[in-house]
C-alpha cells in the first residue's frame, strides 16, 4: 500500500492522503472521494506511511485517469511556487493551471480533428485553373506538402477559398487523429524580409542572442513605436531554427489579429493562439499540441502563462506594465512575476517589454537585477508625438469639448488626417441628477451613481452591471427635471455628429465591441481610412498602429489626479504616454492635447514636457521616500460581507492575530474601507500589511492563516488574500 498526496480543488490550504496498491507519479489526475463527492485531483507527492496519520480512515483513489503526468517537471515546480507564494488553495491553483476538459476529466490525449487533404485531382491540377483564384492556389499548395487542420487552414487562406477548394474535388475533409511532430515548424520556417535594425534595436538583439540557454531578465524600455515588436522578431529567428518554442504573453485586449499576422508573416508557420474566447476544445488542442512542441510560438493572455512546452527556449511579456497580467480574483497571481519563476526554473531568458514600464520592472532595471535595454527613438524615421496641456478653464464647452480643442481638431480634419479622441468613461453620462433637488440616482447596491446609457434608453451601474429604465421624475422630491452630469463615450459621439458632421466617425468602447471580430475589423477599417474621427476608451490605447492619426485629444483626466489609489499617477502617466503614441507613427508627424482643469499640475507639467521615463524615474524616488512598493511588500487581506459590523470585527481579529498586542512588525493598517465600500449590496474593508522585507512579511502570514481560518466570523464573511496587490478598489 502506498499513500499518496493529492492537491483536490476545494478552497482548503492543504495536500489531502490518499491510498492507491501502487506509487503514481507526481502530476497525474486521479478520481478521489471527498466528503459525498467525487473530484478530480493531481497527485503532487508520496508520503511516507510513518507521516499519515489516522492510517485506517485513509480513503483510495477511485480512478487513475492519465498514464502520463498532465502537469510535469517545471510546471509542478511553478504550482509549488503558487500556493506557497499566494497562499492558496494548492487543488485550486492545479486546477487554475489546467484547460476546462482537462479539469473536468476527460482525456489529455488528441482526439479526431477535421484535417484537409489535396485529392488526386488536386495533386495533378494545373496552376493555370486556379490562376484567377490566388488564395485557392496557396491553398492547394500547401496542402501538397502536408495535411493542414481544416480550422487553421481556412483561417491562412480564407473560408470562401477552402470552400471553392472542396466543391472542386480538389481538396477534401476527413476526421483523423492527429499526430504531433515535435519541432515539425522547423521545416516550414522561412523568414520574410526583415528590415535592418537600427543601432539601438541592433544592440538589444545582440544582448538577446548571447542569453540562449541562461535564465536572464531584461527590460527593453522603448518608447512606443519604436520598435519593440521587432526587436521580438529578430531575437526569436534564431530560437526557433534551434528547435526552442517561444512563449509571448500580451495583454488581453492587445490579443488581434493583427499581432498574430504579424509573426506569422514573418516565420510563415502556425503560431497557437490562446484568450478567454476560445472553446474549450481549440484551447485544448493547442496545449496539446505546444506541449508535443508541435508549435513554434505560442502567443496568449495571462493564463498562457500555464501553457506545456517540450522546449521552452524563451518568455517575452509584452505591454509588461499592462494590467490585466495581474488576475483580480480567485488565484490572484500576477503572469510577470510567474513569467520570472518559469523563466528560472526552465534557465531561460524572460524578455519584458514597454514604452511605460511598471515602476517595480523599472526598478529591478535600475537597480541592475534585470539587463536594461533602451529603445529611445522611433522606428523607421517617425518623429515622437508631441504633447501638450489645453487650459480648459473659462472655456465654452461642447459635449465635453473645448472651444480651443474644437479649433485644433478642425485643421486636423481638414487637413483630411484621422483624430483620436479619448474619453474615460462609456456611455452617454456618468450621473443623473435632479435639477431641482440635487439628488443623483445610484444604485442601492453599490451607493455609486448609474451610467446613464440613451442607445439603451436606460440607467446601468458599471460596478454591478445592475440596469433600470431612466427614471421620469426624482424619487426624493417628484420633480420632472432630470439632468445627465458629465460626459461619457456616446455623449462625444452624438455631438461629434453635429459639430463635424462630414468627418465619418466610430465609437470603440466596451459596447460596441462586442464579439471577438468586430474591433478585428474595426482597426482594419480604421486603417482603410474609412472613419476620420474615433472616439473611445483606454481599448484604443493598447498598442494598436494607427498611421494616419496626426491628432490625439484626451478630453478629462482630472480625476485621477486627485485619487486615494497611490498607483493613481502611474497608471495616468501610462494611459497619457500610450495614448500620445497612437499619433504620428508614420510619415505624417503626431501631437496630442490634453484638455484639463489643472495645467499646473506637477504631475501633467513633468509628463507633457520631460516624458514617461522621466516621470516614472522621480515617481520612484517618491515612493521611496513615501515607504510604498517597490520598496516595501504589501499585503492585502479583503473582507466583504452585507452587514458591514461583522466585517469590520472579522478583520479587526484578523488584525489581533497578525500583529499581536506589542509588536510592531509586520505593520498591519486598517480595517479601512475598500475604495469601493460597497459592492452588488455587501460592505467591504481591508487590511493593509507591509513591511520593508517580504520574507518576514509572508511567513507572518503563514503563521496567521490557520488561526484567521478558525475565526467563527471566518465562514459568515467572503474573505481573501492579495498578494502584492495592485489595486485597493
Ligand atoms: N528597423 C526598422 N526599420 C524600419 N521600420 C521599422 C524598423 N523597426 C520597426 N519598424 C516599423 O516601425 C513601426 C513600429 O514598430 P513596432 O510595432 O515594432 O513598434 P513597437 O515599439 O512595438 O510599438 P508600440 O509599443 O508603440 O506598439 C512598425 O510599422 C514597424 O514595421
Ligand atoms: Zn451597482
Amino acid at each position: 500500500m502506498v499513500f499518496i498526496q493529492v492537491a483536490v480543488p476545494v478552497p482548503i490550504r492543504q495536500l489531502f492522503t490518499y491510498q492507491h496498491a501502487v506509487a503514481l507519479p507526481s502530476g497525474v489526475r486521479v478520481a478521489v472521494p471527498f466528503g459525498p463527492r467525487s473530484l478530480i485531483g493531481v497527485v503532487v507527492a508520496q508520503q511516507n506511511e510513518a507521516d499519515v496519520e489516522n492510517i485506517n480512515k485513509i480513503k483510495p483513489i477511485e480512478k487513475v485517469i492519465d498514464d502520463t503526468p498532465v502537469i510535469d517537471g517545471v510546471l509542478m515546480k511553478m504550482a509549488q511556487w503558487l500556493w506557497q507564494y499566494y497562499h492558496h488553495a494548492p487543488g485550486e491553483v492545479l486546477h487554475a493551471m489546467l484547460p476546462v476538459l482537462l479539469r473536468k476529466g476527460e482525456s489529455a490525449q488528441p482526439s479526431k480533428q477535421a484535417y484537409l487533404f489535396a485529392t488526386e485531382d488536386g495533386y495533378m491540377c494545373e496552376q493555370a485553373k486556379l490562376q484567377r483564384a490566388p488564395k485557392q492556389l496557396a491553398c492547394l499548395d500547401a496542402l501538397k506538402k502536408s495535411p493542414m487542420i481544416a480550422t487553421e487552414a481556412r483561417k491562412a487562406f480564407s473560408p470562401t477559398g477552402v470552400k471553392a477548394l472542396i466543391e472542386k474535388g480538389l481538396v477534401e475533409m476527413k476526421e483523423v487523429m492527429p499526430s504531433f511532430t515535435p519541432f515539425d515548424y522547423v521545416s516550414h520556417l522561412k523568414v520574410s524580409a526583415t528590415p535592418v535594425p537600427d543601432k539601438e534595436q541592433a544592440v538589444a538583439i545582440a544582448a538577446l542572442n548571447q542569453q540562449h540557454h541562461r535564465f536572464v531578465i531584461s527590460l527593453l524600455e522603448g518608447v512606443t513605436g519604436s520598435g519593440k515588436t521587432e526587436v521580438y522578431l529578430q531575437a526569436i529567428a534564431p530560437l526557433l531554427a534551434a528547435k526552442q518554442q517561444v512563449l509571448i504573453l500580451v495583454p488581453e485586449i492587445g490579443l488581434t489579429p493583427q499581432t498574430v499576422a504579424r509573426f506569422e508573416k514573418r516565420f510563415s508557420i502556425a503560431v497557437g493562439v490562446l484568450h478567454s474566447q476560445l472553446t474549450d476544445s481549440a484551447r485544448l488542442l493547442v496545449w496539446q499540441r505546444a506541449k508535443a512542441g508541435e508549435l513554434g510560438i505560442i502567443i496568449g493572455t495571462r493564463s498562457a502563462i500555464f501553457t506545456p512546452f517540450k522546449a521552452l527556449g524563451m518568455i517575452i511579456v509584452d505591454e509588461e506594465h499592462d494590467e490585466s497580467f495581474k488576475q483580480q480574483d480567485g488565484l490572484r497571481y500576477h503572469a510577470r512575476d510567474l513569467a520570472a519563476v518559469r523563466a528560472k526554473e526552465e534557465n531561460i531568458p524572460l524578455l519584458l517589454g514597454s514604452a511605460t514600464p511598471a515602476l517595480e520592472t523599472l526598478n529591478n532595471a535600475l537597480s541592475g537585477r534585470y539587463t536594461h535595454l533602451q529603445l529611445t527613438q522611433r522606428a523607421g524615421g517617425a518623429q515622437r508625438t508631441q504633447q501638450h496641456l489645453l487650459d480648459a478653464r473659462d472655456q465654452p464647452v461642447h459635449y465635453g469639448i473645448t472651444e480651443g480643442m474644437l479649433t485644433l481638431m478642425r485643421q486636423h480634419v481638414n487637413a483630411g488626417n484621422q483624430i483620436l479622441v479619448f474619453v474615460n468613461r462609456r456611455g452617454y453620462a456618468p450621473a443623473m441628477l435632479c435639477h431641482h433637488c440635487g439628488e443623483t440616482v445610484t444604485c442601492k447596491r453599490c451607493d455609486k451613481p448609474y451610467t446613464v446609457h440613451k442607445s439603451q434608453n436606460r440607467l446601468q451601474c458599471h460596478h454591478c452591471a445592475a440596469t433600470r429604465a431612466i427614471p421620469r421624475h426624482c424619487e426624493v422630491c417628484h420633480s420632472t427635471e432630470l439632468v445627465t452630469a458629465g460626459t461619457g463615450t456616446e455623449q462625444v459621439e452624438k455631438g461629434l455628429e453635429t459639430l463635424f458632421p462630414d468627418a465619418k466617425q466610430v465609437r470603440i468602447d466596451s459596447d460596441t465591441i462586442r464579439g471577438k471580430d468586430k474591433l478585428h475589423t474595426t482597426l482594419d477599417a480604421i486603417n482603410n481610412r474609412e472613419y476620420q474621427l474615433l472616439v473611445g476608451t483606454q481599448i484604443l490605447s493598447k498598442g494598436h498602429h494607427f498611421p494616419h492619426v496626426t491628432l490625439v485629444v484626451v478630453l478629462d483626466c482630472d480625476g485621477a489626479l486627485f485619487s486615494a489609489d497611490f498607483r493613481a499617477a502611474e497608471k495616468l502617466a501610462q494611459l497619457v504616454t500610450q495614448l500620445a503614441g497612437r499619433a504620428g507613427r508614420a510619415s505624417k508627424p503626431g501631437e496630442m492635447w490634453l484638455q484639463t482643469h489643472n495645467p499646473h499640475h506637477p504631475l501633467l507639467q513633468d509628463l507633457v514636457n520631460n516624458g514617461y521615463a522621466h516621470f516614472a524615474r522621480h515617481a520612484l524616488m517618491e515612493r521611496k521616500a513615501a515607504g510604498l512598493p517597490p520598496y516595501i511588500s504589501q499585503i492585502v487581506i479583503r473582507a466583504e460581507a452585507t452587514d458591514s459590523a461583522l466585517v469590520f470585527r472579522f478583520l479587526q481579529q484578523c488584525k489581533h492575530i497578525l500583529m499581536p498586542s506589542g509588536s510592531t512588525s509586520p505593520s498591519v493598517a486598517g480595517p479601512f474601507p475598500c475604495l469601493m465600500e460597497k459592492r452588488q449590496g455587501r460592505y467591504r474593508f481591508m487590511l493593509v500589511c507591509s513591511n520593508e522585507k517580504r520574507g518576514p512579511l509572508h511567513h507572518g502570514l503563514r503563521v496567521a492563516l490557520p488561526y484567521m481560518q478558525a475565526l467563527p466570523d471566518a465562514a459568515k464573511v467572503r474573505w481573501s488574500v492579495d498578494i502584492d496587490p495592485t489595486d485597493f478598489s
